[in-house]
């Protein structure tokens, strides 16, 4: 016990100002201030930085990241910062923690494996084959703003997956309902001077009245699907009828209207992103765009609408979602709070400290991703898959989905919906790119373009 405590050293930490430490230059430029830590602090793995009162470990490697989030997980919980979220998803995936958590995640797991994703293949490919043909109508002189148009697609498509396509008009209110909720929560999420949820001010009147409304119509979707028994393809009736192995229990009607909410909010904007990146980057990168097409055209043949088999065949489409994934990871920073001592070589983490880990910061560590700013899909070559020393490339220096127990439960999903969409739309049209359009990252949330993505589509 001596020897560990006396090999004990101080994690650095970065200067700042009294009493608001690191939070102003945190608020100023969120990517440039944690890059900057990560040129600075890097060889020193770990830094601690004050923001908004709360001190916070910055994890800058992947072991260290890994450590957090997959060998010793079990001593990280969600912390104060998911309290709002918690607020409209409720107690889902996303914000549970230890034995609740981990029931829920064993009931909702088999609904993604990749035999069930495959029944929803087929929806996302309708999906996207009417979104084209939509596309289609536009006028082709004018770019089209391209982030509204994955916004609606991914909302019809994550509206389809989970609630089913027998919604009829209800699937058009439940999207517009669940997006207002979200939006609405987005808000208040990065608004600071939120007042307390008690206080009627019109932000928190208006949150209500979206949660209300998504609460009535879910419900009675829910009720409606055990009045009449009927069986359908979709999330919805994967959760209604999963059942715990240990206890034979399923979900109650209030568990399973927190984790539809929790699904369509974790996978509706992410996937918009990062949808908008990828056609932001191939646009402006023609030699990249004509290997992609070049390769759908090939497995496509003379097919206009591909098969799911067909999404899975297509290595070069892949490497480019990951490179976008990798510039632009949509979760571009995870908090967590500890909850009992960790050790790291000779760092100490106490209990009820908080630790951010960023696959921003890992994802443009230039020791793993040389020219990391560079947009270059070969990266992800299996070939290439090394880092600056000709080493295998760590694991955790890629982790758009984060890792371990806590890993993205929709992360096929995601792939293979950026898949069928990318697919549909790159065989139809030439992507062009707006002559001067050079569009910055903006964190909120979730890492978006700050300002719409517009391409020509011809
Ligand atoms: C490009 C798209 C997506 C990205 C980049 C993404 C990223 C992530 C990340 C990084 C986490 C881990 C958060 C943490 O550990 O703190 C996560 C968790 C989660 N994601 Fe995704 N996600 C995407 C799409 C989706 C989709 C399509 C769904 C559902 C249909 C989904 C559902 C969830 C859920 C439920 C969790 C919580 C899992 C748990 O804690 O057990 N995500 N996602």
């Amino acid at each position: 016990m001596e020897t560990a405590l006396s090999s004990t050293r101080a994690i650095p930490v970065h200067p700042g100002l009294p009493v608001v430490g690191n939070t102003l230059s945190y608020l100023r430029d969120p990517l440039a201030f944690l890059r900057g830590l990560q040129q600075q602090y890097g060889s020193e793995r770990m830094v601690r930085i004050s923001v908004g009162g709360r001190l916070t470990t910055l994890m800058l490697k992947p072991e260290e990241t890994k450590q957090v989030l997959q060998e010793n997980n079990r001593n990280y919980g969600r912390g104060k910062s998911f309290a709002i979220l918690r607020e409209f998803l409720g107690n889902g995936l996303l914000t549970s923690d230890g034995d609740f958590w981990r029931r829920q995640r064993r009931l909702a797991q088999p609904a993604f494996h990749r035999q069930k994703l495959i029944l929803l293949a087929e929806t996302m490919i309708s999906e996207a084959v009417a979104w084209a043909e939509r596309l289609e109508t536009m006028d082709r002189q004018k770019p089209v703003n391209i982030s509204a148009a994955t916004t609606d697609v991914t909302l019809r498509i994550v509206t389809k997956t989970l609630f089913g396509s027998d919604l009829g008009s209800r699937s058009s209110d439940l999207g517009r309902a669940l997006s207002h909720l979200n939006h609405v929560a987005n808000n208040a999420v990065i608004n600071p001077f939120r007042l307390p949820k008690w206080v009627p001010t019109p932000d928190n009147r208006a949150f209500e009245k979206a949660r209300r409304e998504v609460d009535q119509l879910i419900f009675s979707i829910i009720e409606t699907r055990q009045r009449t028994g009927e069986s359908h393809d979709d999330l919805l009736d994967m959760l209604l009828r999963a059942t715990d192995d240990e206890t034979g229990e399923g979900m109650s009607d209030a568990q399973l209207r927190d984790e539809m909410v929790t699904l369509f909010t974790a996978g509706q904007e992410t996937t918009a992103t990062s949808m908008a990146w990828t056609l932001y980057l191939l646009a402006q990168h023609p030699d990249v765009l004509a290997r992609v097409k070049a390769e759908i055209s090939t497995t496509l043949g003379p097919r206009d609408r591909p098969s799911a088999d067909d999404l899975r065949a297509m290595p070069f489409l892949s490497q480019v979602i990951n490179e976008s994934l990798r510039l632009y990871p949509p979760a571009w920073v995870m908090s967590r709070l500890s909850l009992g001592p960790d050790r790291f070589g000779e760092y100490m983490i106490d209990a009820n400290q908080g630790v951010l880990l960023s696959p921003y910061v890992l994802h443009h560590d230039p020791a793993t991703w040389p020219k990391p700013d560079q947009f270059n899909p070969d990266r992800f070559a299996p070939e290439l898959m090394k880092d600056k020393s000709d080493r295998e490339r760590h694991p955790y220096s890629f982790i758009p989905f984060g890792g371990g127990p806590r890993l993205c439960i929709g992360n096929q999903f995601a792939l293979m919906e950026m898949q069928a969409l990318l697919t549909v739309l790159l065989h139809r049209f030439d992507l062009q790119s707006v002559p001067g359009l050079h569009i910055k990252p903006q964190p909120l949330i979730t890492l978006r373009p700050k300002q719409a993505v517009r391409v020509f589509l011809r």
